[in-house]
């Protein structure tokens, strides 16, 4: 088998002495949508913020087959990983293309200074941020603020982006865009691991599928067949598909 873009061998994640994500194996192949999903408090956040390094983990994390000495975020961002994070963070006094431009800080320092390039490709991806390039990031509807957030994750020109929760607190026809738009990264050469709620929509989109229950792997397949495994569809896919509600209902 061909090395994996991403690879977590026995990866666990502990807050002091609670341990809070036990011993995952997953893997992200080159030009794949794989999505974790699972209910609140599952480790899903924990699980990517540990991935990126932001948060200290034990096990091996290996990027096309070499496995990380340190994760630290600044090595993964320069082996082309990216975070987008569940709550954006974007610089809200700021217009679209600042925020686009500061995506590329990473890529300028290391000194490439194509970064108008760049965000003329990330134009392309989202128009609608185009036509709001110089409109303020806190002025932004939802849909647009999720999608300033992963245009500027590819202003670094990643080839895996990591997702949390893309879905949150958007209408529903509304995370349809997002993700499609998401699912249509690996035609830029992006591969994706989706944290997901949203398990329906999560599943829609994603080729493969790791299901988090209390911090381990409780199933994982082609996304395809779980959208139609029967535990699933009883746990997950529930009235609107959000994990949370029916897993903790
Ligand atoms: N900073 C922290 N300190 C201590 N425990 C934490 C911390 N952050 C999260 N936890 C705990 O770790 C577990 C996993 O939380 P995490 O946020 O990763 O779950 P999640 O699956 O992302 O949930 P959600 O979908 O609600 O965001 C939970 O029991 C949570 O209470």
């Amino acid at each position: 088998m061909s090395s994996a873009l991403l690879q977590l061998e026995g990866f666990c994640v502990s807050y002091g002495p609670v341990e809070a994500v036990h011993h995952v194996d997953l893997r992200v192949d080159a030009g794949e949508i794989v999505t974790v999903i699972g209910p609140n408090g599952a480790g899903k956040t924990t699980l990517l913020s540990a991935a990126m390094g932001l948060l200290p983990s034990r096990g091996r994390l290996l990027l096309g087959g070499e496995p990380m000495a340190r994760i630290s975020v600044e090595a993964m961002v320069a082996r082309g990983v990216g975070l987008v994070p569940e709550k954006r963070e974007l610089f809200g006094e700021m217009p679209v293309e600042d925020n686009l431009l500061l995506g590329g800080f990473s890529r300028w320092w290391r000194g490439e200074r194509d970064q108008r390039k760049r965000m003329d490709e990330v134009f392309a991806i989202f128009p609608r941020l185009a036509e709001r390039r110089a409109q303020l990031a806190s002025t932004l509807s939802g849909g647009e603020r999720q999608m300033l957030a992963i245009g500027r994750a590819l202003m670094a020109r990643p080839r895996l982006l990591m997702l949390d929760e893309p879905s949150l607190g958007l209408a529903p026809l509304i995370v349809r865009e997002v993700l499609q738009v998401v699912s249509s990264l690996r035609q830029h050469g992006v591969s994706v691991l989706l944290v997901e709620q949203n398990a329906r929509a999560a599943l829609q989109v994603a080729d493969r599928a790791y299901v988090l229950e209390m911090g381990a792997v409780a199933l994982q397949g082609a996304a395809s067949e779980l959208l139609h495994d029967r535990r699933i569809i009883d746990t997950y896919l529930g009235l609107g598909g959000r994990a949370g509600e029916a897993a903790t209902s």
